[in-house]
């Protein structure tokens, strides 16, 4: 099978397996298709993986969960560009010589470009022949043939038939195959399941068009990422021959962060290469192209210049256009604007002539722009036409639009009605922009996103300059694009599907707006968009965009996207390639640590600081990040538990790695010995405060620091004690006797609240008059001042109890769960129970606590940091504090100090002096 990669003719001959590189697959853990409708939950999507595991190509068929229920349908998911086609042609290939899937007996490889040539024809399905062929038996039951079929249809979103795929009530009907029908009847009962229930079938597609099969028709969603950093560079080598070429390339690709991560969609790798395989030939170094929109620029012009001197009889250091080369510029792009308005992506001859373009001589412009315009062989021997990529398609698209409107001020987007002299008015370049991003964002398959992401990017004065000569006058203002920018970020505000609020964010990215960072951390943290709602692709959609746009990424924190593991793990080469992490209270456990193990481990990691202070990350945590430090590539050399910083030491290359209130103990401590025993020559600090180290632990590492071979010269692991806790921060609490609960009696001047059951009541138990902050339910109270600054206090408890801060808005009539503590977003709570606290409680979520000691007092502290969102819990020994939980959080509103109490007779809390 030969591949065809825009090569010219004659490389067109090169070999499939030649070429083709890997490609990182992955399988989606949910379906992020069709939000609107319930997703629905098959065995393939249950089992969310931890970490993603890559598909092997040939087990496309195979539950990702491992289970064995047969799959009947595969949608394969990825952006534009990124290799599903080559995927599917190196399935096929691999099938048909026998590598793989040797189960299936016949394949049926169809792509929507040329299935919407059937549309409205009418077919009869041939399976019957083909059927009664293949079974020597007579069979003509489809499915009870022995015979597996699959049917692949790549490219959804080119698909312009008429499928009714995408809601879930699907009518059960009898298709009847012998009688004609239209393709689009076929598609939607073959998708339906109606048609073949037992073939196999196989759907590509960009994202934003998947929304047109509902999740119920389908079994399995996979998605096509890209090439990986070794993948990249296996591309490069496989396609030159010049074994030197390629290390240049490669090495002059990795010296800008942007274009090395834009090279994880191959046929950006594609068009990277030639242009920068001509750079090289013609200078060293220079400014390498950053954006999609400038890439695509270079691409033009390089094919123009090699026309030139191919077609022309032009030297190299002609110009790069003339006035053959602009008008077949202009020609081609009008074709492939009007087309793609049309939603068409093939063409006739009757189009070409339209947009001026002679029909004798487009074999001669095929051949001329052989790789940018390609001539293909009609089903029905017409000849038909389409760019060498889509991609090719939509940048001609965007730069017909720029040049119409900065050569003619004609706005082609502008819908008003005809002036008199039969062309649009312009409406000024604001509005030119403004009406595309509404276009695209109206597009139910996206098919003009990029088209967008080009235009936007086309707007920018430096590409502007590299397409000197092709334009007789450049147009562009920071005023406009800031008014373009403003306007996309209204638009982001609104309530938009996450597929759509990225792809403006990649417009942002192409406008060089340096508030992009920013605003998608606002955007993630605004709520408006939980990281429930994300699936795996968008998040990496996101981490993409980040390491792509020319914001330096010196310091990553995680708290400004999300506080959480699911976030971290999508971020994670965002983390890679930031210098400094600070991951400190994002709820991370030992998932976390196994990621960042790799991360430390990895050879190009930028990572030199790393804050992973209040997770509750514990020994087996430490024991995965361990396995990263041993690694000889780890540039860790400061590995920090305590709440001050660490300062570098001014020879680069200084991590700090602070892993406070983290439940280390003397088994994390072991661990970590043993990583600075076979690898001592990094670490040079290790701080270990608000941990419970133990004296072994500690003792162990303490020698490490004499051993000569250890770099290890700072080694830090204070216990939290009491004493400046109480000198710097004590509060005295009062209790707010309008809110107490009338099952509490208060004794001992206010201090000591006892939960007593009504036949006890005593006339000094609460009686006051019946108040609208009373919990009048809940046996609780609330204390006086609401706390904004930082607090401690500490109370000694008896029975079971709820040692808890809650802001003063928590509801508090009537048995809702809206009143008890820890049970709403509005408190948090510890749960202390006869002499152990053994969960907390925060909007409904309960995390139990390992068991802390029982042979010290019954006495609870808790330590505020309204500022830095910490609200920590402690178990007080005569004179430390052993850390039980550390929420982190972002609070709003005062806090209020608060007691629950259990049925359970006789619970009570009294409050400590100070
Ligand atoms: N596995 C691969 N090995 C080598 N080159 C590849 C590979 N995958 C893709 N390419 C290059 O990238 C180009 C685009 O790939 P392909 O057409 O498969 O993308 P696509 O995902 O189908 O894109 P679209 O959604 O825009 O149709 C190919 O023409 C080829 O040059």
């Amino acid at each position: 099978m030969c591949a065809q990669e825009g090569y010219t003719k004659k490389k067109d001959e090169q070999r499939l397996d030649d070429i083709y590189t890997e490609l990182y697959i992955t399988a989606e853990g949910d379906v992020h298709i069709n939000t609107q409708h319930e997703v629905r939950h098959t065995d393939a999507f249950r089992k969310p993986a931890d970490t993603e595991k890559p598909i092997n190509p040939s087990d496309m068929f195979k539950l990702p969960s491992g289970g064995y229920k047969p799959v009947r349908t595969v949608l394969t998911n990825g952006i534009a560009g990124i290799g599903k086609t080559f995927l599917v042609r190196k399935f096929v290939l691999d099938w048909a010589e026998g590598r793989a899937n040797q189960e299936v007996h016949l394949i049926f490889p169809f792509t929507f470009r040329q299935l919407n040539l059937w549309k409205e024809k009418k077919l009869c399905l041939d399976l019957n022949h083909i059927f009664t062929t293949l079974q020597s038996s007579g069979n003509t039951n489809f499915d009870k043939s022995e015979f597996k079929l699959l049917f692949i249809l790549d490219g959804l979103d080119e698909s312009r038939l008429q499928l009714h795929c995408s809601t879930s009530n699907i009518q059960d009907t009898d298709f009847d195959v012998t009688l004609s029908t239209s393709v689009d009847v076929l598609l939607t009962n073959l998708i339906n399941r109606n048609l073949l229930p037992s073939a196999r079938l196989w759907i590509t597609t960009r994202p934003a068009a998947a929304s047109q099969i509902h999740s119920d028709s389908v079994d399995v969603v996979t998605e096509v990422r890209g090439f990986t950093d070794p993948q990249k560079e296996e591309y490069f080598r496989k396609r030159s021959r010049d074994k030197e070429q390629a290390s240049r390339l490669i090495s002059h690709i990795k010296t800008s962060r942007s274009l090395h991560i834009m090279c994880h969609i191959p046929v950006f790798c594609w068009i990277t290469a030639m242009v920068l395989e001509d750079v090289l030939k013609t200078r060293e170094g220079g400014k390498l192209p950053r954006t999609l929109t400038e890439m695509y620029i270079h691409f033009l012009v390089v094919q123009s210049k090699l026309n030139n001197i191919k077609y022309d009889g032009g030297a190299a250091t002609d110009p790069h256009w003339n006035p053959e080369s602009r008008k077949m510029i202009e020609s081609l792009g009008k074709l492939a604007f009007e087309q793609l308005q049309k939603g068409n992506l093939i063409f006739y001859e009757s189009d070409l002539t339209e947009c001026g373009i002679n029909i004798r001589a487009a074999s001669v412009y095929s051949g001329v722009f052989t790789q940018i315009f390609k001539e293909e062989r009609g089903l029905y021997q017409d000849n038909v036409f389409c760019f060498v990529h889509l991609s090719v398609q939509e940048f001609l698209a965007a730069l017909h639009v720029h040049l119409t409107f900065t050569n003619f001020g004609v706005n082609l987007l502008y819908k008003a009605p005809l002036t008199r002299s039969g062309v649009n008015t312009k409406p000024g370049p604001i509005r030119l922009y403004q009406i595309a991003v509404n276009e695209a964002l109206q597009s139910s398959n996206g098919h003009l996103d990029l088209f967008l992401r080009f235009l936007l990017g086309l707007s920018l004065q430096t590409n502007q300059t590299l397409l000197r000569g092709l334009m007789t006058h450049t147009e562009s203002s920071s005023e406009t694009n800031q008014e373009t920018v403003k306007y996309i970020k209204k638009k982001i505000s609104d309530n938009l599907s996450p597929e759509r609020s990225i792809n403006l964010f990649h417009c942002l990215n192409e406008l060089n707006d340096c508030s992009l960072v920013e605003k998608i951390q606002q955007y993630l943290t605004s709520g408006r968009l939980s990281r429930n709602k994300l699936s795996r692709a968008q998040w990496s959609a996101l981490g993409f965009i980040l390491l792509s746009s020319e914001k330096d990424l010196e310091v990553f924190d995680l708290k400004k996207y999300s506080s959480s593991e699911e976030a971290l793990l999508r971020l994670l080469p965002v983390v890679k390639a930031s210098n400094k992490a600070v991951l400190s209270g994002c709820n991370l456990s030992e998932r976390s640590c196994e990621a960042l193990s790799s991360v430390l481990s990895s050879q190009s990691s930028s990572l030199t600081e790393l804050d992973l202070s209040n997770n509750d990350l514990q020994d087996s945590g430490v024991d995965k990040l361990s396995a990263g430090l041993k690694s000889p590539h780890c540039r860790l050399d400061t590995l920090r538990s305590g709440f001050s910083l660490c300062l570098t030491d001014g020879c680069g290359c200084v991590c700090v790695f602070r892993l406070s209130g983290c439940l280390i103990t003397d088994k994390g401590c072991t661990s970590l010995a043993s990583a600075l025993t076979s690898n001592p020559s990094h670490l040079r600090e290790l701080d270990l405060t608000y941990n419970h180290p133990g004296g072994s632990g500690v003792k162990l590492l303490s020698a490490g620091l004499k051993d000569p071979h250890w770099r290890l010269d700072t080694l830090r692991y204070t216990q939290t004690t009491r004493a400046p806790m109480l000198l710097l921060y004590a509060c005295e609490l009062t209790v707010d006797t309008n809110t107490v609960s009338r099952s509490i009696q208060l004794s001992d001047n206010n201090r000591t609240m006892t939960r007593v059951s009504y036949n006890h009541l005593t006339p000094t138990a609460v009686t006051g008059e019946r108040s609208p902050h009373r919990f009048d339910f809940w046996e609780q109270l609330l204390c006086q001042t609401g706390l904004t600054g930082r607090h401690y206090w500490e109370v000694e408890w008896r029975g079971v109890v709820y040692i808890s801060v809650a802001y003063g808005g928590m509801r508090r009539r009537g048995h809702t769960v809206h009143c008890w503590f820890g049970r709403n977003d509005q408190s948090w709570t510890l749960r202390c129970s006869e002499d152990d606290c053994d969960s907390v409680y925060h909007n409904k979520r309960k995390t139990d606590l390992p068991s802390s000691s029982s042979s010290v007092p019954d006495r609870v502290a808790v330590y505020v940091d309204w500022p830095a969102g910490i609200l920590s819990f402690y178990r007080v020994s005569p004179d430390t504090l052993i850390h039980l939980h550390t929420f982190n959080t972002s609070f709003t509103e005062p806090l209020y100090p608060g007691f629950g109490f259990a049925c359970s007779p006789f619970s009570s809390v009294s409050l400590s002096e100070s």
